[in-house]
Order: C-alpha cells, then structure tokens, then sequence
C-alpha cells in the first residue's frame, strides 16, 4: 500500500451518476465508491487501480468536440443522464487484460464538479504518462500488403492506426510495393534518427525483411563486416514492433503469447522491451541470413519449398504441404557439429518456460556479459575457447534450430517448448530417420502434452554454434558430383529402391529461415545474444493478468 503522501491528487469525482474517491500516485490511479450511499453500504467496495504505466492516454472532453467515437457509450450516459457538462469530464483509456494473453483498450470517464479541476487531473496524468520512459512518439511502419489473409493493410488501417493516435504517436506508413522494399528501404533510405521504433505489418518473412534491413545498416554504421562469422555484432538500438497479418505469425505468437493485432498495437503503445537473439547464418564466409524462429532443413525446409508455389491455396498451403512431405517421407543425410552452450542455465528438456521477465534469460545474459569483460574477448570466441565442438552424422528427416520457441497456433508449445528468447542460445533438434508412423507420432506430439523429444530417434543440444554439411560436400564435392554424372538419377532410384519403407534419399534439401528459403546445404550458425528488441514484453503468467474484478468480456 502506498502511503497518502506520495499520492499526487485526490478528489471525490463521479462514474456514471456515482460518487468515487479518486486518487492519482506516482505508479497507480485508484478509484473507489464512496460507500455513504444507502443503497451501496452492504456491498463490497473493491475499488479499482490501473498501474500509470498501463494507461494509454487521458482526454478532457472539451477536446474531442465533434470528432468524438461514436461508439463510445460512457460520454453519452453522462450527457444523457445527468444534463452535466461535458467540460467536466475527462476519460482514461488503458489496458484490460483478457483470456488468452489479448489486451484490449477500456475506458473510464470521470465527471468533475468543477472545470479546473478537471484539467488539474488530465494535466497531472499527462505530466506523469509524459515522464515514463521508453514510449515511443514516433514510429516507422511498414505494411506487406500480401501477407496471409491479404489484410495486411485493412488491419493497420482499422484496428491499429486509431490506437496510435489515440496515443498521439505520429507514424510514417510505407505500404511495400515489392519484396524486400522494406529491407532496401531500411537498409539505405531511411532516414532513422527521426524514429523511436519500426513497426512491422506482415508474418515471419515480413518481419525477417525488416531485421535484414536493420542489423545489416547497424552492422555498417559500426564498421563490422558482417560477412564474417567470427564478428561480434553490434546490438540494434531501434526496437521493432510486429503487427501480425501473416500465415504462421509465430515469433509474434511466441513472444506475446497471442496473434492479435490490438495487443500487439498496445505493447508498442506502452513501450514494451523484449531483446531476442538472433542466429547469423552463412555459407563458405559469405553471409545467407539472419534467423530468429525456425531454421529448418529436411521437412520444414521441403514443406517451405513445396508450400510457396501453393501461395494461392493461403494458410491451407502448409498443412497441404505438410501432409505431401509427410508422405514423400524424404530423408537427408550429412554432418552436424555443434558447440554446446556451457554454463548456461536451462535444457531444452526443462518443463520450465521462458516467460515475462524470465529468470533463465537474465542469469545468462549476466554470466556472459561477466566473461565478457573477464577476458576482454567477444562472447562467441570466449565460448568457443571453452567448449568442445561435437559431432553428429547421420540421416536426418528433419535438422531444426529453434532460437524460441516457435509457438504458433498451429503448435501452442512449439517446436522447443523450453527454448528461451534472449538467453544465448539455440535448440538444435535432430530428427533421425525413422518411419512415418514414428515421425507421425513425433509431429502429433507439437499438438499436445507430450514430449516431442522423449523419442529414440529424436535428440536435442541447446546450442551456441552449429554448422551442417551434406554428405555430398563432405569430401572433394566437385569431384564427387563429376564421379555421379548421369548415373546420378540411376542411383537415387536404386536408393529409393532399397528403403521402401522408409522413404527416399535425395542428396539436398533447402533451409526454412524463418519461412524464407536458402538453397545452400552447407551453413555455418552461430547465436547472437539479445542483437534485436521487440515492443513486447514475453508471454505473462497466467495469474499475472487474472482480475476478478476487471472481467473482459470477448
Ligand atoms: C499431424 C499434425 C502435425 C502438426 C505439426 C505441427 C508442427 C508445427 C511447428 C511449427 C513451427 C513453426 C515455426 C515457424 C515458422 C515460420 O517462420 C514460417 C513462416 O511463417 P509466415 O508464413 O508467417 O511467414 N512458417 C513455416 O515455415 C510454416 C511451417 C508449417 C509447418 C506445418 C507442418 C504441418 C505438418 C502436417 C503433417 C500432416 C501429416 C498428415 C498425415 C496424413
Ligand atoms: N509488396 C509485396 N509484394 C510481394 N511480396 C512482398 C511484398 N512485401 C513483402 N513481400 C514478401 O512477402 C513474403 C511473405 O510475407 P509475410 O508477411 O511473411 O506473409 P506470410 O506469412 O503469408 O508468408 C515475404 O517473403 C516478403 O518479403
Ligand atoms: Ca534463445
């Protein structure tokens, strides 16, 4: 409980006809029903506090004029009912919590008995919201206007672009006309000292455009080389937010906890922080890409080939896709190192899970920042003096890296239920040949509570660094390839001859980089700790949000 001092106004003001104190802290603004009325006294009088930094805006009512919402019930019950004028009023809007990790915007409008001291309270609360640190004022958004549903822009327009300005958050919008118009965009033309942020209106790829554009300019303002894998790279400073309007949308489900456009819009309202790694990706010391959620070969990559040219299908290309890979039942074969993340806290086999303000996350940013500065030495070279690389042959249905979760609608749990977001590191899983009814079991497992790992021909590393290499490049590539010639297609069917049951050896298939395909094999991967922040906040506890007194109906 605060103490009376520290409360900065305190006023009786109405709601509805009814008679509230109303306070206003530096951190909370309480109301409470005056319990003198009769009819009130044997009820309980709970009262009301919404954290400061949970109130998206206050207005005075003399504000709004004509252009006030129409749908706004709470101003017309007070100018119906009591004849007051409407001067005297000012509303708050802030965050409501609802099932399922949404948020949605409530409002309460208070009636004051007098004009100045109704600007006193929006006065007071300005000066307080205007004191928070991390709100962004303005913000840089890109829309992909061909992601998922096509809604892309529909949905910025309605449902998010009246949140901000409602928040007095001005914006620049750049529909994208081509792919990679945002990354080029952000690469060389835009001008970002004038933004707090860069908001992002798509799914996965969209959002793997934008953190292209973004690591890429930052790497180059700082002088790194970003070809080189051995680079320590330079943190990006803008934070992005994403708006999801894409097909899969998992590094937003993943990171909020749902897929809904609303809350997305009110975490970036509120100036949310969340760092993530990200996983550079490169081929022979040339840079590939950056990943964030899934770096899939073998299935994933295949289901992502297969699916693009079904874009029309929409979101039913994967499960077509999926089920068509499922059946073709193609198996890889190749070598995967890796290099454990020593000291580290957290397995990938932890029931735990990575949530808001996540202890694992902090414990191993502090430990590696410690070493950090022991040695005087970037954190990959410092790992990898202390660790032993390790390998792995074999063949491989499916070689996944999972940098999060990968929590989608698709799999609640995701790929790596235990995977955290900005711990470090990487899940490396690798699905060894099996048969369909095996591998079947394994997928279903993403579905429910089983564990998808607590299966023989599954194993799991949680990883700093990995590289694969097909079996094909393993020796002298070009020789080999020479060697097959045109007996290559002779003896794949001989291959695909001998395991019937077991499916079809194919000598390559692609990378599913964030839902991106990258036609080399053969990649060098290595985790960069916390290089990106996203205005959110990582998925809150359940009993976090629970308000018995705030119900949200939905
Ligand atoms: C039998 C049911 C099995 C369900 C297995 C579900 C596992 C799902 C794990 C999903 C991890 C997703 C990681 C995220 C990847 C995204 O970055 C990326 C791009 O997203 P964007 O489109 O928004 O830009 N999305 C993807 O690559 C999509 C991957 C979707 C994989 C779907 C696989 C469906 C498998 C269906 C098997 C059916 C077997 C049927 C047997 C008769
Ligand atoms: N204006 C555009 N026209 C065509 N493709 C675009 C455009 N803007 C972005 N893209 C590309 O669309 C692809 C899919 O975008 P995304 O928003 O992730 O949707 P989805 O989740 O449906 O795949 C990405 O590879 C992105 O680079
Ligand atoms: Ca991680």
């Amino acid at each position: 409980m605060e103490r009376p001092s520290r409360l900065l106004l305190v006023s009786q003001l109405c709601i509805r006809n009814t008679a509230y104190d109303v306070s206003l802290s530096r951190s909370l603004l309480t109301w409470k029903r005056l319990t003198s009325s009769p009819m009130y006294r044997f009820r309980p009088n709970m009262g009301h506090s919404v954290p400061l930094s949970e109130i998206i805006s206050v207005r005075g009512e003399e504000e709004e004029g004509g252009t006030k919402h129409k749908d706004d019930s709470s101003w017309k019950k007070i100018k119906d009912r009591g004849g007051q004028d409407s001067r005297q009023a000012f509303t708050v809007s802030y965050v409501e919590r609802c099932r399922q990790h949404r948020w949605r915007c409530a409002e309460v409008t208070f009636t004051c008995p007098d004009t100045e001291l109704c600007w006193n309270w929006v006065r007071s609360i300005r000066e307080q919201l205007a004191s928070i640190s991390g709100r962004p004022r303005s913000l840089l958004v890109y829309i992909n206007p061909y992601g998922g549903k096509r809604q892309g822009k529909h949905i910025y327009e309605h449902k998010v672009a009246p949140l901000f300005a409602q928040a007095g958050i001005s914006t620049q919008v750049i529909v994208t006309e081509y792919a990679n118009h945002a990354r080029d965009h952000l690469r060389t033309d835009a001008e970002l000292s004038n933004f707090d942020g860069v908001v992002c209106v798509g799914g996965d790829g969209m959002f793997s455009e934008i953190i292209h554009g973004l690591i890429w300019r930052t790497q180059i303002d700082s002088g790194i080389d970003p070809n080189c894998p051995d680079e320590a790279l330079s943190p990006c400073s803008l934070r992005i937010g994403i708006i999801p309007a894409g097909s899969t949308d998992c590094i937003c489900f993943a990171t909020v906890g749902t897929n809904d456009p609303i809350t997305s819009a009110l975490h970036i309202i509120l100036g949310d922080s969340q760092p993530l790694d990200v996983s550079s990706v490169h081929h022979n010391n040339v840079f590939l890409r950056y990943s964030v959620s899934l770096l899939g070969y073998g299935f994933y990559g295949d289901v992502l080939s297969d699916s693009e040219r079904k874009r029309w299908m929409g979101l039913a290309r994967y499960d077509i896709s999926g089920a068509k890979m499922f059946l073709t039942h193609h198996y890889y074969e190749g070598t995967v190192s890796y290099l454990p993340a020593r000291g580290a806290v957290g397995t990938p086999r932890d029931s735990s899970r990575c949530r808001s303000g996540c202890a694992v996350c902090q414990h191993n940013e502090e430990i590696r920042s410690d070493r950090a500065v022991k040695y005087e030495m970037d954190e990959a070279s410092d790992c990898e003096n202390d660790g032993e690389w390790r390998t792995v042959r074999g063949k491989f249905l499916a070689i996944n890296a999972a940098c999060m979760s990968c929590a989608c609608p698709r799999s609640p749990k995701g790929l790596s239920p235990a995977a955290h977001l900005a711990d470090g590191t990487t899940d490396l899983i690798l699905v060894r040949k099996c048969s369909r009814f095996n591998f079947l079991r394994h997928l279903l497992r993403h579905t429910n509570k089983d564990d998808q790992f607590d299966l023989a021909f599954v194993e799991v590393h949680r990883v700093v660094r990995f590289r694969f290499t097909p079996r094909h490049c393993q020796s002298d590539s070009d020789l080999e390839l020479e060697l097959l010639g045109n007996s290559k297609r002779q003896i794949f069917s001989q291959i695909c001859r001998d395991h019937p049951a077991c499916g079809c050896a194919r000598t390559y298939s692609s990378w599913n980089c964030d839902g991106e395909i990258l036609t080399h094999a053969a990649i060098d991967v290595r985790v960069h700790c916390r290089l990106i922040k996203l205005f959110a906040r990582g998925i809150e506890e359940p009993q976090v949000f629970e308000d018995l007194h705030n119900p949200c109906a939905i």
